[in-house]
């Protein structure tokens, strides 16, 4: 399948490189900068363009030379202080306007990054920002052309808003929803209600203390009594000049949580809330004057998808998102591990931490999968474009339909995949960096604790699994029938092959022949056909022996279906990344690099796949599994001297990293021992003590 994310020619020359990324300061990285096989620069614009490249230093020069951004080492901000100050950041970001709307249609990545550059400074006055204008007003601009006053006063920050779908009860589970909107015919509004405190809304970004409108899921009732299902509407919650909660609506915040502390997380109640009935998202359906509800969609399933179609940018976006804190963590523990010595083959002379072949493994496949995810989620992203084109031009072919329902079934597991990622590998580098790692001023907590929502919000991680496995196992029936079908973006076109699949082994015969991608792509075909086997055979025995089909379904989740769906998306992110790091037109210097990071993220995640590769019989005897392990081993040895140049790719500049162990210069403890100097606490006197006399 071929990816959707062009291959960028690194077109120029090192001296028009030179003007796009300047230098790293000379220092103790220089040491690994010399040894890699590979030109950064080069790397850096043939995989973003310049194009992007001059986006990025546009926002981070921004951002650094803004009294607004201004780091305060040593200050512990309150949370109060730190919430006024990410609002304060993201009317700032309204004021630099980045992005023109021409820009964005021309080029929609540069909205990606412009999301990834900002989240590097601090995620905070990024979610405030997108929350309001990405989330609120894409969800908005989707449902239909009438708001187009509203969304006027969105891109004016005249209002603003959020996105209010949990209650204090219900999340991941939307159709619990109980919040109501009953239509009343005689005035020609929606009267929105919240039945009782455990149906508030909560959680809400935005809500705790700055929103001034919400979209609004509620159940819609008709004046017949019938309820229609979820729909979503725009309500006022508070006025505009005072910000004082509107009549009938009690708003709030909900308190300090493990991070993200700067976004106003808030809940809200309504009591008779009336709202226009332009007020309602008519995406799913709408109500005529006389109060008939309408809908073009056929049935209830798909009026429910369609309702939580515009979820699917956010799930794409917090796989960019982890994807990113990825490299964040990275570029510290590595720079860190260049530059750290401890022990050494003599007692004079002590060698870098990333020499040992431990540190290696625990932090080069993490290298290998920042590559990777953050080429998928663009990939994604892309194809997202296409299906949200069609949704604004209203279209609804086939294609269209099956493209939405592909694409959230990839991004149900690929959030996971990413989040989850990214959340184990920041608390490797936590660790990887020792005592310095835990220091807060290293910001290896902050990137950890940041990133663990990103496994829970826009749904929890193992629930939204079973979306990609329900989808998979639609195919089932084609499959065992033998009728021909493939997908828009042709990722499950691969199970056409199933039953030639299943009947595959693992031919490898020594390390060497493990050392490209190809190997674990094939592995992984294999995987997902036999857990997909699996998986319908245990579904069929479950309902065999009498169980209900919710709980049979539950019960064939953990082995099974969620292991189906993880297998897929590593499968589907893997192919992805070969096809793209094996087209002949890779710069001829970048080839290896690339195609051993393919290598090393595939044997990686598949060998966590292993028992299950042995127990259906897809690999034997002990060499195979050793073959895996060594060839990671190989790959993590032969990457270790790109390691340094391989964050220099992505790191950002030191302002935005703001950890004085991952500084670009590798002056690891000149730059802690000043920050540390810097603040403005280090050396004070306790004013609270009182010796005895
Ligand atoms: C040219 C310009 C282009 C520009 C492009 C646009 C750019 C815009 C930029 C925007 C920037 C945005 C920046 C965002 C910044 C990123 C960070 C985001 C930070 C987020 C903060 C947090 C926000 C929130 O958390 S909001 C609350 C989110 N809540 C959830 O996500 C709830 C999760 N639960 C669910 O979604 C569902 O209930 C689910 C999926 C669990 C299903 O539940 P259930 O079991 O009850 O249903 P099913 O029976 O399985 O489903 C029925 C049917 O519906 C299908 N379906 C469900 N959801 C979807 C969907 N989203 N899309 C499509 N189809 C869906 C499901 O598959 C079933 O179908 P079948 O065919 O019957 O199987
Ligand atoms: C920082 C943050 C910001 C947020 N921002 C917003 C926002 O702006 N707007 C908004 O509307 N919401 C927001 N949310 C809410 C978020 O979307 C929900 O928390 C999320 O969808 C998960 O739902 P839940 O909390 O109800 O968890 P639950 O669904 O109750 O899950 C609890 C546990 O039960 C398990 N579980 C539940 N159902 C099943 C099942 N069927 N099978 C197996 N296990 C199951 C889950 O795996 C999980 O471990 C935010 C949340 C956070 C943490």
């Amino acid at each position: 399948m071929a990816s959707t994310v062009n291959l960028k020619e690194a077109n120029g020359n090192q001296s028009s490189w030179d003007t796009l990324l300047p230098d790293f300061p000379k220092g103790p990285l220089c040491k690994y900068r010399k040894k890699a096989s590979f030109n950064w620069k080069e790397m850096a614009v043939f995989l973003d363009g310049e194009d992007i490249i001059q986006l990025k230093n546009r926002i981070f020069s921004a951002l650094e030379n803004d009294p607004f951004f201004a780091h305060r080492p040593g200050e512990d901000l309150s949370r109060e202080k730190y919430q006024e100050l990410t609002f304060l950041r993201c009317k700032r970001l309204f004021e630099y306007d980045f992005l023109t709307q021409q820009e964005i249609i021309e080029n929609p990545l540069k909205i990606f990054n412009m999301v990834i550059c900002i989240g590097m400074y601090d995620w905070s006055p990024c979610l405030q920002y997108f929350l309001h204008c990405g989330v609120f007003a894409g969800t908005i601009l989707s449902a239909s052309n009438r708001f187009a006053d509203l969304l006027g006063k969105v891109f004016n920050m005249e209002i603003f808003g959020c996105f209010a779908l949990t209650e204090l009860s219900h999340g991941t589970n939307t159709k619990g929803i109980r919040t109501t909107a009953t239509f009343d015919r005689s005035t020609q509004e929606f009267i929105i209600n919240t039945p009782d405190f455990e149906a508030a809304k909560f959680w809400v970004g935005n809500m705790g203390k700055h929103a001034t409108h919400a979209v609004v899921y509620a159940q819609l009732y008709t004046p017949d009594g019938q309820c229609q299902g979820l729909h979503s509407f725009i309500v006022q919650i508070r006025d505009i000049k005072t910000l004082l909660p509107m009549p009938g609506v009690m708003v709030g915040d909900i308190g300090k949580k493990i991070g993200q502390n700067g976004l106003d997380n808030g809940f809200a109640m309504f009591h008779n809330v009336r709202i226009p009935k332009e007020n309602i998202l008519n995406i799913a359906g709408d109500v005529t004057a006389e109060g008939k509800y309408s809908s073009s969609f056929k049935d209830v399933k798909e009026r429910f998808s369609a309702s939580l179609g515009s979820l699917s940018i956010g799930r794409i976006l917090i796989t960019a998102v982890s994807a990113t804190n990825l490299k964040l963590a990275l570029s510290i523990a590595i720079r860190f591990s260049a530059t750290r010595h401890q022990f050494g083959p003599t007692d004079e002379e002590e060698i870098p931490v990333l020499e040992y072949q431990t540190q290696q493994w625990r932090l080069l496949p993490y290298l290998a999968a920042a590559y990777v995810l953050d080429y998928f989620s663009k990939s994604l992203f892309e194809n997202f474009v296409e299906f949200f084109a069609g949704l604004l031009t209203k279209q609804r072919s086939q294609r269209q339909a099956d493209l939405g329902r592909e694409i959230h079934a990839l991004c149900a597991a690929s959030k996971p995949l990413s989040s989850w990622t990214a959340q184990q590998a920041a608390q490797e580098c936590r660790e990887a960096c020792g005592g310095h790692g835990y220091l807060a001023i290293n910001r290896l907590g902050e990137i950890r604790n940041d990133n663990d929502p990103n496994c829970t919000y826009e749904g929890d991680n193992n629930v939204l699994l079973q979306q990609t496995s329900n989808y998979l196992m639609g195919w089932m029936n084609c499959i065992r029938d033998k009728v021909p079908f493939e997908s828009p973006l042709g990722t499950i076109n691969f199970l056409q092959d199933y039953h030639h699949i299943l009947g595959r082994k693992f031919t490898a015969v020594s390390v060497e022949d493990c050392m490209d991608s190809s190997v674990p792509l094939a592995a992984y075909k294999w995987l997902v056909c036999y857990l997909l086997r699996e998986s319908d055979l245990k579904l069929k025995k479950e309902k065999q022996s009498g169980q209900s089909d919710f709980e049979a379904k539950n019960n064939c989740q953990v082995y099974y279906c969620r292991s189906l769906a993880i297998a897929f998306i590593e499968q589907t992110v893997l192919q992805r990344y070969h096809d793209y790091t094996h087209d002949p037109n890779i710069p001829s210097a970048l080839q290896t690099v690339l195609k051993n990071l393919s290598a090393l993220y595939g044997l990686w995640s598949l060998s966590k796949h292993l028992a299950v590769l042995y127990q259906g019989g897809y690999v034997s005897g002990e060499q195979a599994g050793r073959f895996i392990q060594n060839a990671i081993l190989e790959l993590c040895y032969r990457l270790k001297d790109d390691a340094v140049a391989l964050v220099d790719v992505f790191a950002p500049p030191d302002f935005i990293l703001n950890s004085p162990i991952g500084k670009a210069s590798g002056e690891l403890y000149k730059n802690m021992w000043s920050e540390i100097l810097q603040g403005n606490k280090a050396l004070n006197r306790p004013s609270w003590i009182i010796f005895a006399k």
